[in-house]
């Protein structure tokens, strides 16, 4: 993808398959938000191939964007409209193109459920808060129990409970329903319980493709390993924690109580990739000097 001059992605290519949750991760103006329009159809590539349910984006007719559900970073309009109402309303776009395999659209009541809006069904959604309003947008994205559905930075705002609910949510979507998800989060803990693979991102650039414990395989993380003894507490880092809790027990026979071995996070694995990439275009701009 280029605007103007500047590329601001190069050669990003990745699959997601049936009920796959994908995780687009990566610093702020890394091209996610680009990568997940293209995918949309919003923005037409300047080069290359996407299919997307066996189409090209652009060239999607009504059956094939009937099939896609959409949650942008955020829109705030139809803030007259009753909650029940919008989502019956949106929902009956979608019953020309029930199957009998997916009926659509949802139930507009059983969705407003799952969602955690039942509470809030008859609010004028001007009124709702920053967090409901998210949770409708979430609804509103799956109306018409899609196939695929893109979710950019679903979870901005929701306090700790919704988050948990919107995760049940997503889970059940791709079990359940089958729904391939491809979402954007800055909330690695979030990736890392939501998403089968996780893509990272940075200049435009696909740095690391894998699962959780793929990308943490790449990175040779080091380990923090957290014991009391005496009644004091201990932290020690070290990139093989069997051969130190060996040799730990080996010299403290007794007294050693609250072990802990903390592998290195998904955060960890993340700073660390970003930075090696960073380094990496630094080291090559001063090659070009
Ligand atoms: N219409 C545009 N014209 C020119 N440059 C653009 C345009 N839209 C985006 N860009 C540039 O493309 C790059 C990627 O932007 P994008 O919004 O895809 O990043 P992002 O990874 O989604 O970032 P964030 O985490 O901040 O949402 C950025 O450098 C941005 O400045």
């Amino acid at each position: 993808m280029r605007y103007g001059t500047t590329d601001v992605l190069h050669g990003v290519g990745f699959t997601a398959g049936p009920g796959e949750v994908v995780a687009l991760l990566g610093p702020n103006g890394a091209g996610k938000t680009t990568t997940i329009e293209i995918l949309e159809g919003f923005r037409l590539p300047s080069a290359g191939h996407v299919r997307v349910l066996g189409q090209e984006p652009g060239k999607g007719d009504e059956v094939w964007r009937a099939k896609l559900g959409v949650v942008l970073q955020s829109w705030r309009d139809h803030g007259r409209w009753r909650v029940r109402e919008l989502l019956d309303h949106l929902g009956r776009y979608y019953r020309p193109y029930s199957t009998p395999e997916r009926p659509r659209p949802f139930d507009t009541d059983e969705l407003i459920a799952t969602v955690g809006l039942t509470g809030h069904a008859h609010a004028r959604i001007g009124k709702l808060s920053g967090g409901q309003r998210r949770r409708l947008d979430v609804a509103i994205g799956i109306v018409g129990r899609p196939e695929l559905l893109f979710l950019d930075e679903p979870t901005a705002g929701f306090d700790p409970h919704a988050r948990r609910d919107f995760h049940d949510l997503v889970h059940r979507l791709s079990d359940l329903e089958g729904m391939t998800i491809l979402l954007t989060t800055h909330d690695l803990a979030e990736a890392e319980k939501l998403a089968d693979r996780i893509l990272v991102l940075a200049g435009g650039r696909i740095i690391a493709d894998g699962s959780p414990d793929q990308l943490s395989r790449q990175v040779a993380g080091k380990s923090e390993v957290i014991w009391t003894h005496g009644g004091r507490r201990h932290v020690h880092t070290t990139d093989d924690p069997t051969a130190f809790v060996r040799d730990l027990f080996r010299r403290h026979e007794r007294g050693i109580s609250e072990l802990e071995v903390r592998r290195s996070s998904l955060e960890d694995t993340y700073m660390a990739l970003v930075q090696r990439h960073e380094t990496g275009q630094q080291r090559e701009e001063v090659a070009a000097l």
